[in-house]
């Protein structure tokens, strides 16, 4: 054979192994939850990858899907029909990611559908577009003027980029007469898309003229078209292409004056793609590295040397707040790009604050992308593309940033990696920590795993050797762990203070306020808000939908209760609904109350309050931050939201106004999230040159929670809590899966529910390691007009009962649909509610 024989052969191989694609669609029902095959015409085969996007006749419909894999062979070859087109130049999916989508569709038990949708950003959906044209134009013509056939032939000839869609929108009486000109022949179909988000498009402007040609041209312009002269002059000595739009602003010309420059040629426009970028780009000051303390060294070494093996390790970074550890990844990051590997960074989407994101923007420029769910679709999709087009090296996102698509991840640092936020809630239900996990394996990558606090799995692994870990015993300058005190609230009341501040906090206050230094207010109010209770009798105001409390809000003199999980509303009852008496009162503590007290007990105090209310709108939450950085206020209130990463330098008083509230959830992980919490609010104080004061105000303060974290000691308080897990056959000595069972109707909701936990128990019978708990209602037991019940189920290792749980989750969930319900399923469930 001769090489062209050759390259014919390697053709034909390949026309021949990519006979068939095998073909993911975007419908996420569970009946067509598998690939399906179209045949590749002969001239695509080059341009057909795995990953590909395609689209693809599905019944009478046109949709959108990936190719996951080729095959030679087909059942009904018959039958099998052609891919309609091919959607991207370049594969969206890279082959790794296809491979990705799958884990995540057996891991998680969500469709193939759902778990290709993950990985894309949402600006990538297509939306497919069907065109008319028209083939016999004698036949349409025939009819007379003023018919509608006739108005569908004006269109069609003067606007044929209508598509059918927009047309039968307008004119839906049109369907029968569009449907049997097109079975006639009268009007063929072209499929087209329109990519739900546009990359978007600026107009340059350019003179190709030499120095001669343009003297020729300007002479050439009647002297009374000034601003035409001015406008050419000034494009040709721009010297390169640059925006119209800024020629315009600059010059005063407007598309009239452009006009018959463009139409003689001396005036080029040309159509540039841009970027958006959501930061703009932080030029200037690039911020150096900081020389490491022994700490920070040894951690830095232990992780380099595992990005530089390119052996899939994990490594548990357990740093005590304000060691630094922050240094650490950026340093670690900036090795592995230097390597020629790429990094992903993970940090709770409440934490990716402008502040941390400009810190990674200052050390390597428009090398990062960031992702995180306040960017724009049109944001989002820029930055996917800057990823996917190799443009950048490291990308900063929440969660689903770890499903970023770089070619060669060499580190992925996951940041307070207990966070619950890193398990999304709806389909697929992932834990990044174990998707980071699997890329590393599949790309010989390093995952870091960073708390001062971890999740008691990662800390238990690392115990048990199967991942590795590193400590940051100290903070970076030697300061000390703040001093916590915990001040039993029950004598304070005893005392006859009714006051929602300790003596303790109020004198801790006044203190910082007399020496300008400032104090977070923490208020711990997880699932329990204000709520509305009668003293009298005991009647709770509760939402008519969901059964939960109320909350009380107070907005411009206006009282109103909300249930915050379905948005419902009423006035606030001044009598009591049962027994008519008025001494209802609005009970537990919410952000405005507290701020309303301060007001009062602290008049001059300067108070920035952050709660969901404050903080709702693009860049609310940086900007208060702000504030209270450049010391406009004093104190900053505020929820779980301020619970963490922050740095000041001035914050010496931290209090906590009540600890429990997260420590009643119905939850086993109530103990370590009460933990967890403490002890990160109290590692906001005192982490630079003033030694910080932590106050703790609880109704019980005995309660080990509570004690461990006023020493900051998580190895006690892990040795302690593990026990507890482990009589309790809990996570890390199970894992847990939780069905839920959902419907309008309540007995419907139970059978379900029960039936699920019957066949559970069947399939399961007498399996080591198995436990099935009993069907319940959910913590959560009517949600949005909806009854809930949970079967919870407790095995060894999700492979040894993946097959059953999957085979009921899907018989089950058909049958909850036929009752008019459904039935979702959470494996390796976080938080059941
Ligand atoms: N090597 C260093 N030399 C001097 N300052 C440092 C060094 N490393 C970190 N810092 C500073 O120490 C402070 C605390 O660091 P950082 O915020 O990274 O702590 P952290 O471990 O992430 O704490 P947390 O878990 O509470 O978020 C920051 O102000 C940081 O700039
Ligand atoms: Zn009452
Ligand atoms: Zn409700």
């Amino acid at each position: 054979m001769n090489g062209t024989d050759r390259q014919m052969a390697a053709l034909w191989e390949t026309v021949r192994n990519k006979r068939y694609a095998e073909v993911i669609v975007e419908v996420r029902a569970a009946e067509v939850d598998r690939p399906f095959h179209y045949e590749v015409p002969p001239s695509w085969a080059q341009c057909v990858h795995v990953g590909t996007r395609v689209l693809v006749p599905f019944g009478p419909r046109k949709l959108e899907g990936y190719v996951v894999g080729f095959t030679s062979e087909t059942d009904k070859p018959e039958k099998t029909k052609p891919l309609l087109e091919v959607l991207d130049d370049e594969p969206p999916l890279t082959e790794d990611l296809v491979e990705l989508a799958s884990w995540l569709s057996e891991r998680y038990l969500c469709t193939k559908a759902a778990a290709v949708q993950a990985l894309l950003p949402s600006g990538m959906r297509a939306k497919a577009t069907t065109y008319l044209k028209i083939k016999d134009i004698e036949a349409l013509s025939a009819f007379l003027p003023g018919t509608p056939e006739i108005e569908l032939l004006d269109l069609l000839q003067n606007s044929p980029k209508t598509t059918k869609e927009q047309m039968l929108s307008s004119r839906p009486e049109w369907r029968p007469m569009i449907r049997s000109f097109v079975e006639q022949g009268v009007l063929e179909e072209l499929y087209g898309v329109k990519q739900a988000i546009q990359a978007k498009m600026i107009t340059y402007l350019i003179c190709p003229l030499s120095q001669e040609q343009l003297q020729a041209a300007l002479e050439e312009i009647s002297p009374r078209a000034k601003k035409q002269k001015e406008l050419l002059a000034h494009v040709y000595d721009l010297g390169e292409a640059a925006p119209m739009k800024d020629i315009f602003a600059e010059t005063g010309a407007s598309s009239a004056t452009l006009k018959p420059l463009l139409e003689k040629g001396w005036v080029v426009k040309e159509e540039r793609e841009v970027l958006r970028d959501p930061y703009g780009v932080q030029h200037g000051e690039r911020q150096t590295k900081l020389p490491l303390t022994e700490s920070q060294q040894n951690a830095y070494n232990e992780i380099r040397s595992a990005v530089d093996s390119d052996a899939p390790r994990t490594i548990l970074l357990q740093g005590v707040t304000g060691s630094g550890k922050t240094e650490v990844y950026l340093q670690a990051i900036a090795a592995c790009v230097e390597s020629g590997k790429q990094a992903v960074m993970l940090v709770p989407e409440i934490a990716l604050t402008p502040q941390m994101v400009e810190q990674f923007k200052k050390r390597f420029g428009d090398m990062v992308a960031v992702m995180h769910s306040r960017l724009s679709a049109g944001e989002k999709f820029d930055e996917w593309r800057r990823i996917r087009g190799g443009e950048v090296e490291i990308v900063v996102g929440a969660r689903s940033a770890i499903f970023a698509p770089f070619r060669r991840i060499g580190l992925m640092i996951i940041d307070e990696e207990h966070e619950t936020s890193y398990k999304q809630d709806d389909h697929p239900k992932y834990l990044a920590r174990e998707v980071a996990m699997y890329r590393g394996r599949q790309h010989g990558a390093t995952v870091v795993l960073g708390s001062a606090t971890p999740a008691l799995e990662t800390r238990w692994w690392a115990h048990q050797g199967q991942i590795g870990r590193v400590e940051m015993p100290e903070r970076v300058r030697g300061q000390k762990l703040p001093k916590v005190r915990v001040i039993d609230m029950r004598l304070e009341l005893r005392e006859r203070n009714h006051s929602m501040f300790s003596k303790a906090l109020k004198k801790g206050i006044e203190e910082r306020l007399e020496r300008g230094e400032q104090i977070i207010l923490f208020l711990n109010r997880r699932g329990f808000a204000t709520f509305v209770l009668c003293r009298s009798c005991g009647f709770v105001a509760r939402c008519p939908e969901c059964e939960i409390p109320l909350t009380y809000h107070k907005a411009r003199g206006y009282e109103q209760l909300r249930c915050h999980y379905c948005g419902y509303a009423e006035r606030n009852p001044e009598q009591c609904p049962d027994c008519r008496g008025d001494h209802v009162r609005h009970f537990g503590t919410g952000t405005q109350r507290v701020e309303e007290e301060l007001g009062r007990v602290f008049p001059d105090a300067k108070v920035i309050r952050m709660d969901v209310d404050t903080t709702t709108g693009k860049g609310a939450h940086a900007e208060l931050l702000q504030r209270f950085r450049q010391k406009e206020a004093q104190i900053l209130l505020g929820t779980q939201m301020i619970a963490k990463g922050l740095d000041f330098p001035d914050v010496t008083l931290v209090g906590v106004i009540s600890a429990e509230s997260s420590l009643y959830l119905p939850d086993f992980r109530a103990a370590e999230r009460t933990f967890q919490l403490l002890t990160q609010v109290a590692g906001r104080a005192g982490r630079h040159e003033l030694p910080g004061e932590v106050v703790v105000q609880s109704y019980n303060p005995e309660h080990y929670a509570i004690q461990f974290a006023k020493k900051q000691e998580y190895e006690a308080f892990f040795q302690h809590e593990i026990r507890v897990r482990h009589a309790m056959h809990n996570p890390p000595f199970r894992e847990l899966a939780a069905f839920t069972s959902v419907n309008e109707d309540e007995d419907k909701a139970l059978a379900v529910a029960r039936r699920v936990e019957e066949r559970m128990r069947r399939e399961l019978s007498g399996r080591e390691e198995v436990i099935i708990l009993g069907t319940s209602p959910a913590p959560l037991s009517r949600l949005q007009g909806k009854y809930r019940f949970n079967v919870v189920i407790k095995y060894g290792r999700f492979k040894t009962v993946g097959a059953e749980v999957r085979t009921v989750y899907q018989e089950m969930a058909q049958e909850a649909k036929k009752l008019g319900g459904y039935l979702s399923i959470d494996v390796n469930a976080q938080m059941i509610l």
